[in-house]
């Protein structure tokens, strides 16, 4: 294998790229570990528990607020460890005089709040939902899905299509639309706080596909003078309260009429379709927006895959990940030639997209 460090020639040179390329593979093999770290603290209620104390909290002090037997709290103090070092908690030192006597500490940092159970954008429910033994285990079945004829890895693991699974283990179900619902407060609240200008001068929007609301709501409450309505099947947004300037409208967005409005926003909508079952999706919104010069418009919130304007790798490897995990619902993530098309075999004329909602962009698509 290629290179191989000098040490003045008295012993054989290391052979340092076969060694980084087991640390490669080990780290690749181990990285579980992090998410396993992250389920545990969760489960354990740390971020919560650092919240209470309301300041750095010492290790001491967190063995002692969550229920932890005290004769594992050494092995707490290792996965807090990892759990710094991933960027999750932030780690402090107190400087106390002696050398021994430096005082350790813990605080949350961004990642950390945003799975408080008490921040209205909480993402505990998607950790929970894509860390569940269930989603692990349609993982563990890929490559017999390879070989086998199921639809999906999730068909192989569990004998069901993804779908039916959810909608026949209501716990999971619960778990899924906990993790879209959490997903759809937090881009609600970066749409509704810092991209305004999408929404600006529309009368009135149809969230097609929208779940049980949670971004149309917000939508609705940010401006009082837009008629909003969710679209969902049936027994979706069965039994949901609208408000003053919300309703809900049950129905199938391929068979069909989709509320008329000057847009219509789809949210994580197209990425669980084909291209050929998107187009039909998008030509039926065609059919219920006005033309461009009269303001009408799709707001499409979804992930570009391999947009050279993204230069975060975090993200860009994030993006990849998640295209796997749609093998699970027959969905995949499109790059921007993949939508352009679409877009032109649905009939539409322009668009733009904008990477402005970290793993996934804003995409206006005009008729
Ligand atoms: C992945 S979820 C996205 C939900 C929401 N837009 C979000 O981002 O959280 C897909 C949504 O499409 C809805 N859906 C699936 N098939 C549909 C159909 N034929 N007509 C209308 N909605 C449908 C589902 O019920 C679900 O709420
Ligand atoms: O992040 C996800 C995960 C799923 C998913 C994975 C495994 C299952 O058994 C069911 C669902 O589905 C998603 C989805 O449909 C979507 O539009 C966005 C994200 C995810």
């Amino acid at each position: 294998m290629g290179s191989f460090s000098s040490n003045d020639g008295a012993e054989k040179a290391m052979p340092v790229q076969l060694l980084q390329a087991q640390a490669h593979i080990w780290k690749h093999c181990y990285s579980y570990v992090s998410s396993m770290c992250l389920k545990c603290s969760l489960e354990l209620g740390i971020p919560d528990a650092i919240q209470s104390h309301g300041g750095p909290m010492t290790f001491k002090q967190l063995v002692e607020a969550i229920p932890v037997c005290p004769g594992k709290a050494r092995c707490l103090y290792r996965v807090m460890r990892v759990l710094v070092h991933w960027g999750f908690f932030e780690l402090q030192i107190r400087k106390r005089g002696g050398a021994h006597e430096d005082e350790e500490a813990y605080s949350l940092n961004s990642a950390s709040e945003l799975l408080l159970r008490d921040n209205p954008v909480n993402l505990e429910p998607f950790v929970r939902f894509m860390l569940d033994p269930v989603s692990i285990k349609s993982m563990d079945c890929l490559s017999s899905w390879f070989q086998n004829d199921d639809l999906s890895p999730v068909e192989t693991a569990h004998g069901l299509k993804a779908w039916d699974l959810v909608a026949r283990n209501p716990e999971l179900g619960c778990l899924f639309n906990g993790a879209m619902a959490s997903d759809s407060r937090l881009v609600a609240r970066v749409l509704t706080d810092h991209c305004k200008w999408a929404f600006e001068g529309l009368k009135s929007l149809v969230d097609v596909g929208g779940g049980t609301g949670e971004t149309g709501k917000a939508i609705a409450d940010a401006f009082p003078h837009m008629e909003c309505t969710v679209f969902d099947l049936p027994h979706v947004v069965a039994g949901l309260q609208g408000t003053r300037n919300l309703k809900y409208v049950g129905g199938d967005m391929f068979n069909e009429k989709i509320p008329p409005a000057d847009a219509i926003l789809l949210k994580w909508i197209l990425h669980d379709w084909t291209d050929e079952e998107s187009v039909k999706i998008l030509k039926k919104c065609k059919e219920a927006i006005p033309r461009k010069e009269e303001g009408g418009k799709l707001i499409i919130i979804e992930t570009v895959m391999d947009d050279p304007t993204v230069g975060d790798e975090n993200i860009k490897e994030t993006q990849l990940l998640a295209d796997v995990v749609m093998i699970n619902v027959l969905g995949f993530e499109r790059n921007k030639e993949e939508w352009a098309k679409l877009f032109a075999h649905a009939g539409f004329s322009d668009y733009v997209m904008r990477p402005i909602l970290g793993l996934r962009s804003v995409i206006e698509v005009y008729p």
